[in-house]
């Protein structure tokens, strides 16, 4: 199988998540991680799924590498049309916008026609537990579901 993982962040966590992520999945299948600053349209590929991995900041808000991807988004409006994504948020559930920095990419995404897969994971940070270990269980579950569906499928 082949994965894009393209990260959203502002202090690090999504980067180390994504660095962790190419640890996991890059043993069997090929994968290639993209900070969504250095991301353009050709990124979203449809020969590969595409693992979102985004914080949020401010208040609500998207982390700073991730606003350059949603203004590329707003403006070309590229047809993402067979692009299959995943999405793992990032966040604090002290703030009532839990999340909603990933959300916005979800949404948008989504909007432009590409088709989210599987469970939507999310990291909470006040419970002092690291974004990683939640990542890699999201991610293994993840791929063992695809794996099941391609069984079913066959
Ligand atoms: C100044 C600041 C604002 C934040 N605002 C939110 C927020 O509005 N909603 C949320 O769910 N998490 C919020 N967080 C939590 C971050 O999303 C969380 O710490 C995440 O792990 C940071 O990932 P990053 O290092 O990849 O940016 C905030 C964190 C900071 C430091």
């Amino acid at each position: 199988m082949k994965f894009v993982i393209l990260y959203g962040t502002e202090s690090g966590n999504a980067e180390t998540v994504a660095d962790d992520l190419v640890d996991e999945l890059g043993t069997d299948n090929e994968v290639e991680s993209v900070d969504m600053t250095d991301a353009s349209a050709e990124t979203l590929s449809p020969d590969a799924l595409l693992l979102v991995v985004c914080s949020t900041h401010g208040d609500g808000g998207l982390p700073a590498s991730a606003v350059p991807f949603a203004e590329l988004l707003d403006t070309e409006r590229p047809d993402l049309t067979g692009i299959r994504y995943a999405m793992f948020g990032l966040g604090d559930s002290s703030y009532e916008t839990y999340s909603r920095g990933s959300e916005r990419i979800d949404e948008r995404l989504s909007a432009l026609g590409a088709t989210r897969v599987g469970e939507y994971g999310r990291h909470d940070a006040s419970d002092g537990s690291l974004p990683n270990d939640a990542a890699l269980e999201w991610a293994r579950n993840l791929v063992g579901s695809l794996d099941e569906a391609q069984a079913v499928a066959r």
